[in-house]
């Protein structure tokens, strides 16, 4: 690693989003709305084991309510509708999240769609990812603006700066492309049809990389200097014959060459989890500025 090569920890930005959550959940409480997040797990997913733990491990210490729900893999389409629709319609129920990947008869996109806007706290809903493309940015997808957060760290200007994401998912590298475009990066996005993934990558001030491939980006695919943010969590088996928790960047030599990366574990991940909560509180926020427009008129009322 090079004298000045920084590792981007998640920890540190995760801490201090999570102080701010638990002031604004605290106020909330007291004012009467508890922020309650349900997670949905559909069937027996292993990707999702250690997202629920720490969603459920980091609500309870900031004070937000958790419910995990889990329906069998078998559940049809319009039983897990019917059920979101119930959640959509409990007051108490401030923020609903579906973990990926659901069975392959359950239609991600209408079940994401299914959740009501307001309580959309992960940013999936059509209306919510539309949002971000008219730059309204404070409830985007967690893992983008966990990941634009750390790049942020770095102290570079966005304005203007050379971006490249390679990986272009819905819920990962697309958002992460518009959040940059709001803040004046010069965006390329990258996916398999790129006919040179390693001659963009070059030329990236800062990476980013959501693909899903163990060591995928190599030291000689990296612009000397770049921020590296490295999106991937990979399960594998180690030397020692334990699971464990891979990157999508070859991190031992690409530390040579970049100026910045993002350990994993450690780095994106812990601040996805924090943004999730930060957006119940502005999922709740938004309930209440509703209750606020339908029924302050009532303040104003004549006394008899
Ligand atoms: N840290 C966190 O909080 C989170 C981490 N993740 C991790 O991020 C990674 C990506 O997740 P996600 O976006 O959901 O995955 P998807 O499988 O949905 O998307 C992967 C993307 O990578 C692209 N891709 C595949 N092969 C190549 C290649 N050889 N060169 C360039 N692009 C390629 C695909 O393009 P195409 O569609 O064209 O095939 C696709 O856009 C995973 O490791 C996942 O575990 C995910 C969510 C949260
Ligand atoms: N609807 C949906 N949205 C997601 O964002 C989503 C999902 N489904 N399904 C699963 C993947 C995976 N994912 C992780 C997020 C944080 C950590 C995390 O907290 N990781 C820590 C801890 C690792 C550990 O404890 O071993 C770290 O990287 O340091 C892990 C994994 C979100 N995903």
């Amino acid at each position: 690693m090079s004298d000045d090569t920084r590792y981007l920890k998640g920890g540190p930005v995760a801490q201090r989003i999570m102080a701010e959550v638990k002031a604004d959940a605290a106020a909330a409480t007291a004012e009467g709305f508890p922020p309650k997040l349900v997670s949905i797990t559909v069937g027996d997913v292993a990707a999702v084991g250690v997202y629920v733990r720490n969603q459920k491990a980091k609500a309870e210490l900031t004070g937000i309510g958790f419910e995990e729900r889990r329906f069998e893999a078998d559940i049809t389409a319009s039983e897990l509708e019917a059920a979101i629709h119930g959640m959509n319609a409990d007051p108490r129920v401030t923020g609903i999240i579906v973990q990926r990947p659901v069975p392959a008869h359950i239609p991600i996109k209408a079940i994401q769609a299914a959740i009501h806007p307001l309580k959309d706290v992960e940013g999936m809903h059509p209306a919510s990812i539309g949002n971000i493309v008219y730059n309204q940015l404070d409830l985007a997808p967690c893992t983008a603006a966990a990941s634009v957060e750390l790049l942020k760290e770095t102290g570079l200007d966005l304005k203007g700066l050379e971006v490249v994401v390679v990986g272009h998912s819905e819920i990962v590298g697309k958002p992460i492309a518009f959040l940059l475009m709001s803040e004046g990066a010069t965006v390329t996005v990258c996916h398999h049809m790129t006919r040179s993934v390693a001659a963009h990558a070059r030329r990236a001030d800062a990476l980013f990389v959501a693909v899903g491939k163990p060591r995928m980006i190599k030291a000689d695919m990296v612009k000397p200097g770049a921020a590296v943010i490295d999106i991937g969590i990979n399960s594998e088996v180690g030397p020692d014959g334990k699971n464990r928790i891979v990157g999508d960047v070859d991190t031992e030599s690409v530390k040579d060459v970049a100026s910045w990366i993002t350990p994993v574990p450690g780095g994106v991940g812990p601040i996805t989890v924090a943004i999730l909560l930060r957006n119940t509180m502005v999922a709740l926020n938004r309930q209440r500025a509703l209750y606020r427009t339908t029924f302050g008129a009532n303040d104003k009322l004549a006394a008899e």
